[in-house]
């Protein structure tokens, strides 16, 4: 027990009193931090006066005689001040207790700090200014029970022990410490709990969580309720209602196909090509009667893609999408949602009830040159998006033969290209896709009959989720036959979370309009199993896709 006299920060933060109010000294700074106690035999406090900063002792002296620009509380029995636009830590004599300078540095918890280098890359450094390993991070945060959260550059979070080794091999958008067995986190569907597995601890996600305390959570759902959750994420007290109208939310679900209808209405009229404009003007280059124009307008303004400033319409950063010229235009595939894809969502009811097989859709596509400029227009920007930070991670060696199966108009395998130039790439699809691609090295093929090549690396890019699990395995068993021996086979999906229930309307999506399946990974395992493929690397990144890649068994 600390026998130290405690001292506080007086009002006005300018010295410290007695626990009776009573000043402790007679000086005044410009500003003081509170005491911290040295090895329970003293205790000092930062002070700021006239731009100088140090450490004084309880009767208001200097324990050092140095002066620093910023000086801050000692923990661990050492402190972190800024010389110039120096970070460093210093012992209670003043001087610095390694020869590194830094950016940021924290202050010592459990003996160990946070330090930001000079090129903005954060680790850890034990008391004799030490790394503890070898890693950087993008950020990181100080341990707590031995463990730590690690930011990577692409912004997901891990836990690290201080080896900085992995705890476990998930990455999260955003994380905190363990509080005990749990630490909060959060997915792309929100807030929840996990445990030292990073495993979630029950389905549900949350706008916030807290930590648990003495085995409750206090959080708040999507529709504004608090709540008190046990740690199997039961909820054992209603704090507040929820303060949104779940009649006025599930009506909202409902009309959906409002938005739909007029994105799709805006984007056969292109009206975001023609902006900045006044309606007027617009109305002449759109065809369209200005009145009805201004009341869609009017809905796109609702929808965030078009804001009016005095009297002239501009593109918002999300209605840019929706540009023709855009590298990732969205506007062909705001037309493709409304016709034929939304069609097959009317069959959904009778899909629930009877196992009835759809029209091929992409047979259906490749017969038309117009329908197929299309689906292909909407399926490069979504590989774009999705494909290009994956590239740079593929084991393609050179020399290699690289198919691209089912590889649409080629907008991977002109990915790839670019990233391996000297490999082979060759592009296949159904013979009325690869006519309309104008990507050089391209063959016709169906991926139900042998195939025409050989190659060491092949790509199957979002092609096993359009199919159901006979089909998929077909797929698979003929990839693994066109593979060279030392092959490996990319599937680039994305995953459904095990734990939750993102991704489910896309899969309903697959469903209606081929056939087909979102899977999880496990799911995906047990098929590649079955082709006598297993999952040897697994790249996930930011994008909503991960890439698999396969090698024989
Ligand atoms: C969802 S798209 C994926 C395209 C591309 N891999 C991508 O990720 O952007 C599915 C592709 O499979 C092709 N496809 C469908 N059935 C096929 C078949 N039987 N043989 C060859 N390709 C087929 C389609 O034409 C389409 O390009």
């Amino acid at each position: 027990m600390s026998t130290l006299t405690k001292l506080s920060v007086s009002d006005d933060c300018r010295y410290h009193t007695f626990a009776d109010g009573t000043a402790a000294y007679h000086a005044r700074f410009d500003e003081v931090l509170s005491f911290h106690g040295i090895d329970n035999a003293y205790q000092v406090a930062p002070v700021f006066l006239n731009g100088q900063a140090w450490h004084i002792d309880e009767t208001g002296e200097a324990i050092y005689p140095h002066k620093f620009r910023r000086t801050f509380g000692f923990y661990c029995g050492l402190a972190a001040v800024i010389e110039n636009d120096d970070w460093f830590h210093i012992s209670p004599n003043g001087f610095a207790i390694y020869a590194q300078r830094y950016a940021f540095v924290g202050n010592y918890q459990q003996n160990i700090a946070v330090v930001c280098d000079r090129d903005g890359f954060y680790f850890h450094i034990d008391k004799s200014g030490q790394p503890l390993y070898e890693n950087k991070w993008h950020y990181c945060g100080d341990f707590r029970e031995g463990i730590a959260v690690a930011q990577a550059e692409n912004g997901l979070s891990t836990h690290i022990d201080k080896q900085g080794r992995f705890i476990h091999s998930f990455w999260f958008l955003d994380l905190d410490v363990f509080h005990k067995r749990f630490a909060r986190a959060k997915s792309d569907d929100g807030w929840h709990h996990i445990d030292k597995n990073g495993k979630p601890i029950y389905a549900q996600r949350y706008a916030s969580v807290e930590p648990f305390y003495n085995g409750f959570s206090r959080v708040e759902t999507f529709s504004g309720a608090l709540q008190i959750i046990d740690e199997q994420g039961d909820v054992v007290r209603e704090l507040r209602a929820a303060n949104n109208d779940d009649f006025g939310a599930l009506s909202a679900d409902m009309v959906g196909y409002w938005r739909t209808f007029t994105i799709a209405t805006a984007a056969d009229l292109k009206i975001f090509d023609y902006l900045p404009n006044d309606t007027s003007q617009l109305a002449i280059q759109t065809n369209t009667l200005e009145k009805r124009l201004t009341r869609l307008l009017n809905a796109l303004g609702e929808l965030g893609l078009v804001k009016c400033e005095q009297t002239v319409w501009h593109v918002l950063p999300k209605g840019a999408f929706l540009t023709t010229n855009h590298t990732m235009s969205l506007a062909s595939a705001a037309t493709e949602y409304r016709g034929e894809l939304m069609q097959r969502w009317h069959n959904l009811t009778q899909l629930m009830q009877e196992d009835i097989e759809n029209v091929d859709i992409f047979k259906q596509v490749s017969l038309s040159d117009e329908h197929t400029a299309m689906h292909h227009n909407m399926l490069r920007s979504y590989a774009l998006k999705d494909y290009q930070e994956l590239v740079c991670y593929l084991d393609i060696e050179k020399g290699d033969v690289v198919f691209d199966a089912a590889g649409g108009v080629g907008s991977l395998a002109q990915l790839i290209l670019d990233q391996f130039p000297s490999t082979n790439v060759i592009l296949g699809d159904l013979q009325g896709v690869i006519n309309s691609s104008n990507f050089s090295n391209k063959i016709a093929f169906d991926l139900f009959e042998t195939w025409p090549v050989k190659a060491e690396k092949i790509m199957l890019a979002r092609v096993l989720h359009d199919w159901n699990d006979a089909d998929a395995l077909q797929i698979l068993l003929n990839a693994a036959d066109a593979l060279q021996n030392n092959g490996a086979i990319y599937v680039f999906e994305m995953l459904l979370d095990e734990h939750s229930f993102g991704g489910s309307l896309c899969d309903l999506h697959l469903l209606t309009v081929t056939g087909g399946q979102e899977r999880t990974k496990s799911q995906f395992e047990a098929l590649f199993k079955k082709a006598g493929l297993c999952i040897n690397t697994v790249i996930k990144k930011d994008s909503l896709v991960t890439a698999m890649k396969l090698i024989r068994e």
